[in-house]
């Protein structure tokens, strides 16, 4: 049982050395601190706050993780007489009870078409999972701009989450799946659409990328087009956390246009010797392998490149972290076995084609994930941030605001989940045939609230938008980072454009007003 103290006994400490406070019922000694206080000690002896309950002012000005720090747990002397602490952050793996903070399937007395008791056993698991082991290192990597840490990569693999990033399929087989939260088998999109939304939910886009997604896109080639002598050796090290991958496909010469790279594969005896660059390579900082589209005599070839002293990477600073290991890549003459060559030769478009609605789904995963993260702290902060007397929200434009955020997100949310369903029953050429449109639509529908819910969120949270810590963080993170998921895995206007095409492809010729 800790100290108690009354009202009275707290208002005595209220001055220079001799200062406390309440915040949420506990009472803190800021006696020695005052003077340390990141936001100047003279805040803290006005009247309305030395020796009073300081809540309110408290959360108008910080977020809640400062009180879980050590360092402020210390200050914690007592708490006030007949009261107790209301405001506490939730335990690992709970559900957030803000409107619109969790996807309407996860929210008591909603109903789901798509979603069962076992994919919401997986999702308890997922999150769990991901708050206990990797959101430590998702907010230190994101910080530091570091490659993410071994140890959570090794987690992961454990308990086979970097293949379950694949999808489902028979890459699965035989493997325990979160402790056995989902059989290989009965794995689906649903499930892979978990795994995505918990990964983005910690304000970390950097990071996001950083923790493999390298292997989500480059691996699929060497799995579905290599060898069996080559996947044999490749795919346990990926999957096992060892050797990590990426796709090389874009180059300064050529983004959305692929046709126009310029790196070149010339046979020579039972090798190919590979001379090019590569730009934008997520991962390919510390990549092992890269997944590379070459030019060759016959066409385009996906062609599997080991790190050697012919291949060297720079990191490219991009407006994310560098935690994301985005390089710039350079193959000097790299002799690589023709045995790597993934498909066949002259046939890479294919290869290529054939990953990129997964890719655009799955950056759609996140992309929305880390939208409604942005709706959760804008409710949050309009309804603790005080202004003209008022909690923010009480001002109508604000909630005009929202209405549109919360909006898009829902609309997101419920298209992409009906092509999640649609992927789940699709044979892949169905998918391929009628999916690659919706996708690509979705994706760039999603790109672009993303954008317009960054503007709402600025101008709901102000200055603290553009600042990179304390209240407005996940906000400034969330705008700087955003056009990644408008851009990468292919542009919003390209996107745009390949759905609009895909259905004037099938549009009836005999179709009339
Ligand atoms: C337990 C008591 C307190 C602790 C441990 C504490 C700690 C901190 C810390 C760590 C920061 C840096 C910014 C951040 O990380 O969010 C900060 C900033 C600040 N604090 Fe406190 N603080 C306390 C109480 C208060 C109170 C009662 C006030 C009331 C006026 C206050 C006013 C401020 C201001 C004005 C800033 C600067 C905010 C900004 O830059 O936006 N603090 N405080």
């Amino acid at each position: 049982m800790s100290k108690q103290f009354t009202e009275e006994e707290v208002a005595k400490h209220n001055q220079p050395g001799d200062l406390w406070i309440v915040v949420d019922s506990k009472v803190y000694d800021l006696s020695r601190f005052a003077d340390m206080h990141p936001g100047g000690p003279n805040v803290l002896f006005v009247d309305t706050i030395a020796g009073k309950d300081a809540t309110q002012a408290f959360f108008g000005l910080h977020r809640l993780e400062v009180l879980e720090r050590p360092q402020y747990k210390r200050l914690v002397i007592g708490t006030l007489h007949g009261q107790k602490s209301l405001i506490k952050p939730p335990p690992p793996g709970a559900i957030s009870s803000v409107p619109y903070a969790e996807a309407s399937w996860l929210v008591p007395g909603f109903r789901s078409p798509y979603f069962t008791e076992r994919h919401r056993k997986f999702q308890a698991g997922v999150r769990t999972f991901f708050e206990e082991v990797v959101k430590p290192a998702a907010i230190e990597s994101e910080d530091s701009g570091k490659k993410i840490p071994q140890e959570v990569v090794d987690k992961m693999a454990e308990v086979n989450i970097i293949a379950m990033r694949l999808g489902p399929g028979k890459h699965l087989q035989g493997r325990k799946l979160l402790n056995g939260l989902v059989e290989p088998e009965e794995f689906d999109y649903f499930h892979e659409l978990i795994i995505n939304t918990e990964l983005a939910r910690f304000g970390t886009r950097g990071f996001i990328d950083g923790i493999l997604a390298g292997a989500v896109i480059g691996l699929p080639p060497v799995l579905n087009f290599g060898s069996p002598e080559l996947k044999a050796r490749i795919v346990p090290e990926v999957f096992g956390g060892k050797k990590y991958i990426a796709l090389a496909i874009t180059e300064a010469f050529a983004g959305s246009d692929v046709s126009g790279i310029q790196t070149v594969a010339v046979r020579e005896g039972d090798y190919w010797v590979i001379t090019g660059t590569k730009k934008w390579i997520t991962n390919g900082h510390f990549a092992d392998y890269f997944t590379t589209l070459c030019k060759t005599d016959t066409g385009f070839t996906v062609i599997l490149v080991e790190r050697s002293d012919s291949v060297n990477t720079k990191a490219i600073k991009t407006s994310y972290s560098p935690t994301a290991g985005t390089a710039f890549v350079t193959f000097n003459r790299a002799r690589v076995p023709v045995g790597n060559t993934l498909g066949q030769v002259g046939n890479g478009m294919k290869v290529i084609l054939s990953n990129f609605n997964h890719e655009r789904w799955m950056v759609t995963c996140t992309a929305l994930a880390a939208q409604r993260v942005v709706v959760e702290e804008c409710l949050k902060w309009a309804s603790q941030r005080v202004v003209f007397g008022k909690p923010l929200h009480a001002q109508p434009v604000i909630r005009a605001k929202l209405a549109g955020m919360i909006s898009r997100v829902e609309a997101g949310q419920n298209w992409l989940e009906s092509v999640t369903h649609n992927m789940n029953n699709m044979t892949y050429a169905q998918t391929s045939e009628l999916l690659a449109g919706p996708i690509a639509l979705c994706k760039q529908f999603v790109g672009r609230c993303g954008t317009e819910i960054g503007n709402d969120a600025a101008q709901i949270f102000g200055g603290r938008a553009i600042t990179v810590t304390g209240m407005g963080k996940v906000i400034e993170n969330f705008r700087r980072t955003t056009p990644f998921d408008a851009i990468l895995a292919g542009a919003e206007d390209v996107m745009a454009d390949l759905g609009v095409r895909q259905a004037l492809k099938k549009m009836p010729s005999n179709a009339r007003l």
